[in-house]
């Protein structure tokens, strides 16, 4: 399965009233959602409002009690299968102690191109050089995941999703505990990405940073909160909503916060 296999009219996500509960708790409360094709879709909410839920849901980790999801039409294990999709999890949600090296996570995105053996072609070590290219991690191929720094962990696995040619890339909190140099590798990353029709659903904190980051926003808090572009989510109203007293105040660069004098 391959992008020109796709039905270029089908969202990348389509989440249909999907509920998550952990025993007692609500994790995700009848969501819905859409993120088109090509777009950099940012999804933001306070610690426990749900977002690695829904991740989960999507690659499939997590079953949902109620509702539905399809990514490119089909479900997340056909997608998951046929490689649409590739998930860069939270920090804590890896066991960096595993023994494997850099060049080892990348190469991991290949293995749905390899067969049954996993004996790495040619073309899957091409593509293994050109993904730790892309993040400027070719020097340290060799090193113990474990040993990196916190941003050079995130660009690893998003080197992983590359070699993969992943048309979906599921990213969160890539910028969590990331110095400067990743940050602004992964952010040029995500552009040249969406650059080559791919989407990008990315969880982030860094409400300053999303307008420039992505075409659309999803403010979550168990249930949908706003959707749309982030200068329509964005706004103080909904901020409170999810945030609470002591929201984080709304990103000057938020484009229709800087309203363009007739003329201009
Ligand atoms: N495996 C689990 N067992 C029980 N409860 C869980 C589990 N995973 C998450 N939860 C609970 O579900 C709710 C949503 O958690 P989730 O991790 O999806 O939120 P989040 O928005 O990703 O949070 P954060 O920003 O802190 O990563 C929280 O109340 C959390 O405590």
């Amino acid at each position: 399965m391959n992008q020109t296999s796709l039905n270029p009219t089908e969202p990348a996500i389509v989440v249909d009233r999907l509920s998550v509960h952990y025993g007692d708790v609500t994790a995700l409360d009848s969501v819905s959602v859409t993120v088109n094709r090509g777009q950099i879709c940012g999804l933001i909410g306070v610690n426990g409002s749900g977002k690695s839920t829904l991740f989960k849901c999507l690659m499939g980790l997590v079953n949902a009690q109620q509702g539905s999801l399809a990514l490119f039409g089909r479900s997340s294990t056909a997608a998951r299968k046929g490689r649409l999709v590739a998930y860069v999890p939270q920090s804590e949600d890896v066991d960096w102690n595993f023994p494997v090296s850099v060049g080892d996570v990348v190469l991991m995105g290949r293995y749905a191109h390899m067969g049954p053996l996993r004996h790495p072609s040619r073309a899957d070590r091409a593509a293994v050089d050109h993904a730790l290219e892309r993040v400027g991690l070719t020097g340290l191929r060799n090193r113990p995941i474990g040993e990196l720094s916190g941003g050079q962990k995130k660009r690893t696995f998003v080197a992983r999703g590359i070699a993969q040619e992943a048309q979906l890339l599921l990213l969160d909190e890539p910028f969590a505990g990331v110095d400067k140099v990743s940050e602004a590798t992964i952010v040029e990353l995500l552009h040249d990405l969406k650059g080559e029709g791919r989407t990008v659903l990315v969880s982030t904190h860094d409400l300053a940073g999303l307008p420039q980051l992505c075409d659309s926003a999803i403010l979550l808090h168990q249930r949908i909160l706003a959707e749309g572009t982030p200068a329509k989510v964005l706004t103080h109203e909904n901020l409170a909503r999810a945030f609470g007293p002591g929201s984080p105040p709304v990103p000057a660069a938020t484009p229709s916060a800087t309203p363009i004098a007739p003329g201009a």
